[in-house]
């Protein structure tokens, strides 16, 4: 079967000069849920960017679901590939969360019931259907974050990528959205400084470091490895320990 998502030998320098990446290769399949860990300036985000072709003209190739990442393709990769942002706010600027979540597949052509069918599913799956008519600013972070994810889930992508989908929610949303991400039927890729949410979430984690792929496993058996954590400027909690945690997975 055909990998959700194809990196090979991607290397980039930033026009400055400073060189971010350095030979990528990462296969993940379809359905997997995979976090991306690694110290600042590791070069996630411009793995990231890479994706969707945000970032392009480096050296090696993306693939998502086989489709090459180049500019002929960018439309329908733009399609596949979904990345809800940290701040939801970068994401949400329709009046109301309805139109926030249609504004996508209305962009590529959905009409009438159709439309209002991928809304109402996409809502549905983050728990938000009952706030379809109000406006995105007047809502709460977590539920802000939530609608950036169906924005996202509306355009039935191939992967949906997350920049630290865990940050800034309070302990009973942090959880809610790891349910609702665990319940989707969609490869996921997250990137994350939350250890612990990586572990609760994402069975494969990869390391990323100084612009290469440094470690690639199980996610439990990583935090549990404490000269890999090292190594990778990687740290715990205080007294959280990795194979203590009965993952549900
Ligand atoms: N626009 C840019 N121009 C030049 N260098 C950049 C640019 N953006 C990022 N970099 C550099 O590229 C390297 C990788 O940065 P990147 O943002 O991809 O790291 P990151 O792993 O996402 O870090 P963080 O965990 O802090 O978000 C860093 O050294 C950074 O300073």
């Amino acid at each position: 079967m055909t990998a959700s998502l194809e990196v090979s030998g991607l290397a980039f320098a930033y026009p400055d000069g400073h060189q971010a990446l350095f030979g990528v290769d990462l296969t993940v399949a379809r359905g997997e849920r995979v976090a991306l860990l690694g110290p600042n300036g590791a070069g996630k985000t411009t793995l990231v960017l890479h994706l969707n072709g945000i970032l392009t003209g480096g050296a090696g190739t993306v693939a998502v679901a086989g489709l090459p990442v180049n500019k002929q393709n960018l439309a329908e990769i733009r399609r596949r590939v979904g990345i809800v942002f940290q701040d939801p706010d970068d994401q949400l600027f329709m009046p109301t969360v309805r139109e926030d979540v249609a504004f996508g597949p209305a962009a590529s052509g959905l009409r009438g019931a159709e439309l209002e069918a991928r809304v109402r599913t996409a809502l549905e799956k983050v728990g938000m259907a009952d706030f379809a008519e109000r406006p995105p600013h007047h809502l709460s972070f977590g539920q802000r974050r939530r609608v950036a994810v169906a924005t996202v889930l509306a355009m039935e992508p191939e992967i949906v990528v997350l920049d630290e989908p865990s940050s800034n929610l309070d302990p009973a949303s942090r959880r809610e959205l790891a349910d609702i991400l665990r319940s989707l039927d969609v490869t996921v890729l997250m990137v994350t400084h939350d250890l612990p949410y990586a572990l609760e979430l994402c069975p494969r984690s990869v390391i990323l470091s100084e612009g290469v792929i440094a470690a690639d496993g199980r996610t439990q058996d990583l935090l549990a490895d404490e000269a890999v954590m090292r190594a990778h400027r990687l740290e715990l909690p205080f007294g959280f320990d990795p194979r203590a945690v009965s993952v549900p997975f």
